[in-house]
């Protein structure tokens, strides 16, 4: 194997295989865990796309959540599932499709158009012209921001969707979608979060269709793996220990050491990892 590919294996702790039942019960104790270390917090809230990875994080979130009511008789324990289009929702079938699958409690629906289009438009009076992809990411901040809004007056912490195949490349917002305050399928490549949704019974639509973060306005849709230059299987086959094409590897250790920073708080004077 190569160095690399270990260094970053050790780094985000993936396993080649997994027992999904075993994983799936690790996530749902995690979550159950740290709430009740907490108890002032007592709703977990997540943006659900109608994508793989909300729809496995909301599961999950909601078995937690059904549990800890069941073990206490708590009926302040609630996961609230947040809808977030930038105005009309072209999949907003699946977004409706996984809330029903994963029967939330509660469900609150934000357009983040209004805010979004604000922010651009203050920031460009100051003659800063802001590009579509930049846009892209001030959409993936303003859904952050929502969530927190509804974790701030709920009770809530926000649930996040990072897994190792997504925090490999860093293929997420810094302080967008990369911020949360707890994180079930890290540790999970891509492949492995389709084992868990297959042992929950998932609609298979929703796991099997091409991931998308659906930023922008010019690209909808876009591919994830499109705008990477690599495919998940390949990143997934890396993240297992396995050998893939020389060219596949060099994308993927590019990402990760390009986006290093985002692994971390905010860089201080004690910070090593970037010299
Ligand atoms: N599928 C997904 O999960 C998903 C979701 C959102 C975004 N994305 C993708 O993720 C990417 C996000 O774009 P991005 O990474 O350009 O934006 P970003 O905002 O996440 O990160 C760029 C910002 O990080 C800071 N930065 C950059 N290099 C740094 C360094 N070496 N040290 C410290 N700070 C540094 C700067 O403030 C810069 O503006 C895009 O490719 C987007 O499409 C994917
Ligand atoms: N349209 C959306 N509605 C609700 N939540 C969303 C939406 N798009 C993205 N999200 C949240 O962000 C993460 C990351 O999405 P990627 O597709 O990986 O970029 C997603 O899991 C949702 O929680
Ligand atoms: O984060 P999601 O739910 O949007 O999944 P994907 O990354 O597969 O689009
Ligand atoms: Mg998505």
């Amino acid at each position: 194997m190569r160095a690399k590919q270990q260094e970053i294996i050790n780094a985000l702790k993936v396993q080649p295989v997994i027992d999904p039942k075993a994983e799936i019960r690790r996530s749902i104790d995690f979550l159950k865990a740290y709430l009740k270390k907490y108890p002032f917090l007592k709703t977990l809230v997540l943006g659900i796309s109608g994508g793989q990875d909300s729809t496995l994080a909301g599961k999950l979130s909601q078995l937690a959540i059904s549990e800890l009511r069941d073990e206490t008789g708590d009926t302040d324990y609630q996961f609230i599932a947040v809808r977030l289009p930038y105005g009309v929702q072209a999949d907003e079938s699946d977004a409706l499709a996984a809330i029903d699958y994963m029967k939330a409690d509660k469900v609150v629906r934000v357009d983040i158009k209004p805010a979004v289009d604000a922010a651009v438009d203050s920031v460009e009076t100051n003659g800063i012209q802001i590009s579509d992809f930049n846009k892209g990411n001030i959409k993936a901040r303003q859904r952050m921001i929502a969530q927190y809004a509804i974790a701030g007056g709920e009770k809530g912490a926000v649930v996040g969707t990072d897994h190792a195949a997504e925090a490999v490349t860093g293929f997420y917002t810094k302080f967008g979608d990369g911020a949360a305050d707890i994180t079930p399928l890290w540790r999970l490549d891509k492949r492995q979060g389709k084992q868990l949704l297959n042992e929950l019974g998932a609609p298979e639509h929703l796991y099997k269709k091409v991931p998308t973060a659906d930023l922008e306005d010019n690209r909808p849709a876009l591919p994830d793996e499109v705008a990477l230059g690599v495919t998940y299987q390949d990143i997934d086959d890396y993240l297992e220990g396995k050998v893939v094409s020389q060219q596949a590897a060099e994308t993927i250790e590019g990402w990760y050491i390009k986006t290093e920073h985002k692994r971390h708080t905010p860089i201080n004077v004690y910070d090593t990892f970037w010299k």
